[in-house]
């Protein structure tokens, strides 16, 4: 319960219409949800306008309303706050409504194409295994501490991220670890928050359906560091080519780290197995069972928060030499018969070109890798022949399948993906939509030694097709058929 006249910024508000010292009970966007006490925030979205509900969100018994424009009729009964940007007042009210819990832990937000989920999640483990309760919010999965909440999306909306924040809070969490999806910074969904620090990973190709170019994709991100407190940390990654733009207007204070060249965090890869890398992290070597030249990126994105965040160094590198890899990411199956199966989350041209680089690295001249690849329905499009192109010109056979086809026909984005296979390359290339046949003739294929890449979906338990999630996990198939093979 909160006054509304008490969690609402005064400069935000561009005009007020009725009594705003009234007694809010529970905040929405959603005017299905609107019962009495409930203030009902009317946000433009990509599919409809908030701002049609209004109606919908009175008859429900509105205590109060934010929008960008009033409606022509404003009863008496309920008050009408106008703002010039809803979704910016319900980040702002969503911290207030909740007593701003991020300013009573340490935040600390990570951004960039990919890294973010397995970056956020050994940090969240090595606070806790260091003595701290942390929490943690990702496309995987959020925790309060030790208590799990399933993730509807990589970054919540503002109600739902303060309610866990508030929680995180009450239960003496120290430390919140999250993932800063670009789509939030757009939507607002982290206005409002106060961080302690934030990361960059990489920016590389996707989701151009929803920012449209490239530029806008970058922009999106680099938001994240323009708003960051002067009394917060920026770290970021000086060897990807946008590592300082992102930091150029930062008022926080910008620390770098590289794998190739000078910066205050310093990393090199001395050794690369199946079963783990010897890395020298600032000086002192250190063993990972992470796999992969871009994990090497991740974990030193890791050490260098952790030492930032005021953690021992020796407590780091300890932690750093005992985590295993999160869900689905480079995660495998062994066959009876010698066959190693991956299962990776890579959905996008970088990341498959890392995860089957790596293999690549690793695998012997007479092993073969046989990819197992798709592309999600109703993302971004331009990725699909990209991503097949580089599977096909890094793998011995490819078998192109459906990964989320949602409201597409999986068969059209088999064929967008096609587009990218050179002539030369397409004898190495199958077609199979069903992704249980794909997984399976990928097993049949397989000699002892070889190794299948199963690539896109990592850590999902389901299959989405029109708007409904089928349980399908990867690496349950695997293990099944694996199984079914056994002599
Ligand atoms: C494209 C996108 O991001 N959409 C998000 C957005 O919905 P929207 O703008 O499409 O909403 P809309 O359907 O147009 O409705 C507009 C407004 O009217 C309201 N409404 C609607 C119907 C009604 O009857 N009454 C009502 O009040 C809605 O609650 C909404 O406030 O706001 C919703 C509420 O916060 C989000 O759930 C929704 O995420 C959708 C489901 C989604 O799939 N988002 C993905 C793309 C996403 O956010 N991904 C990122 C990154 C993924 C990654 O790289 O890992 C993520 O952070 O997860
Ligand atoms: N630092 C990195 N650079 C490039 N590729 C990476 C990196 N870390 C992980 N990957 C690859 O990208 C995939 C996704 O990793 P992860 O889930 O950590 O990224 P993410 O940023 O959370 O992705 P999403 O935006 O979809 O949530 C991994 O399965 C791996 O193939
Ligand atoms: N297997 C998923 C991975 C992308 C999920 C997430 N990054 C998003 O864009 O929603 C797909 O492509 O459908
Ligand atoms: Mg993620």
């Amino acid at each position: 319960m909160a006054k509304l006249q008490n969690i609402i910024p005064v400069k935000l508000i561009t005009k007020t219409v009725g009594n705003i010292n009234v007694d809010i009970d529970e905040l929405t966007f959603d005017s299905r949800k609107v019962k009495g006490g409930c203030c009902f925030f009317a946000i433009r979205g990509t599919q409809s306008d908030g701002h049609s509900y209004i109606p919908q969100a009175i008859a429900s018994g509105a205590t109060a309303i934010v929008c960008e424009e009033l409606p022509a009729e404003c009863p008496a009964n309920v008050t009408f706050i106008q703002v010039e940007n809803s979704s910016l007042a319900l980040g702002y009210m969503a911290s207030a409504f909740y007593g701003n819990p991020s300013q009573k832990l340490k935040l600390v937000g990570i951004t960039g194409t990919n890294g973010k989920t397995t970056t956020v999640t050994l940090l969240y483990r090595l606070a806790r295994r260091m003595g701290h309760k942390a929490g943690l919010l990702s496309t995987v999965v959020n925790y309060v501490d030790n208590v799990e909440v399933p993730s509807t999306h990589t970054t919540p909306d503002p109600i739902q991220l303060n309610a866990l924040l508030r929680q995180m809070v009450d239960i003496g969490c120290e430390y919140c670890f999250m993932e800063v999806s670009s789509h939030s910074v757009v939507q607002n969904r982290i206005a409002g928050l106060t961080f302690a620090g934030g990361i960059f990973s990489n920016i590389t190709h996707d989701h151009l359906d929803y920012h449209k170019t490239f530029a806008e994709y970058l922009k999106a991100k680099k938001r994240f560091f323009d708003e960051l407190p002067s009394d917060a940390f920026a770290l970021t990654n000086t060897d990807d080519r946008n590592g300082m733009v992102m930091v150029q207007n930062t008022k926080a204070k910008v620390y770098t780290y590289s794998l190739r060249s000078m910066a205050d965090f310093r990393c090199k890869v001395i050794e690369s197995h199946f079963d783990g890398m010897m890395l020298n992290m600032d000086g002192v070597e250190v063993w990972t069972r992470l796999l992969g030249r871009f994990n090497a990126y991740n974990l030193l994105a890791i050490y260098a928060t952790l030492m930032l965040l005021g953690f021992d160094k020796n407590d780091i590198l300890t932690g750093i030499s005992d985590v295993t890899p999160v869900s689905g990411r480079f995660e495998y199956v062994r066959s009876s018969h010698g066959v190693t199966a991956v299962v990776d989350y890579a959905h996008t041209p970088d990341a498959l070109e890392n995860v089957i680089k790596t293999i690549n690295e690793i695998k012997t001249e007479n092993q073969r890798l046989i990819t197992v690849v798709g592309a999600g329905g109703n993302r971004d499009k331009t990725k699909r022949p990209v991503m097949a192109k580089v599977a096909t010109e890094l793998s011995d056979i490819v078998i192109l399948t459906s990964d989320n086809p949602r409201f597409e026909e999986p068969e059209e984005i088999i064929n967008d993906m096609r587009v990218g296979v050179d002539a030369s390359q397409a004898k190495k290339v199958i077609t199979i939509v069903d992704r249980r046949e794909a997984i399976r003739t990928a097993c049949m294929l397989a000699l002892k030694g070889d190794i299948i890449l199963v690539a896109g979906k990592g850590h999902e338990n389901y299959q989405e097709i029109k708007g409904v999630k089928h349980h399908f996990d990867d690496k349950e198939v695997l293990t099944e058929i694996f199984k079914s093979l056994q002599v």
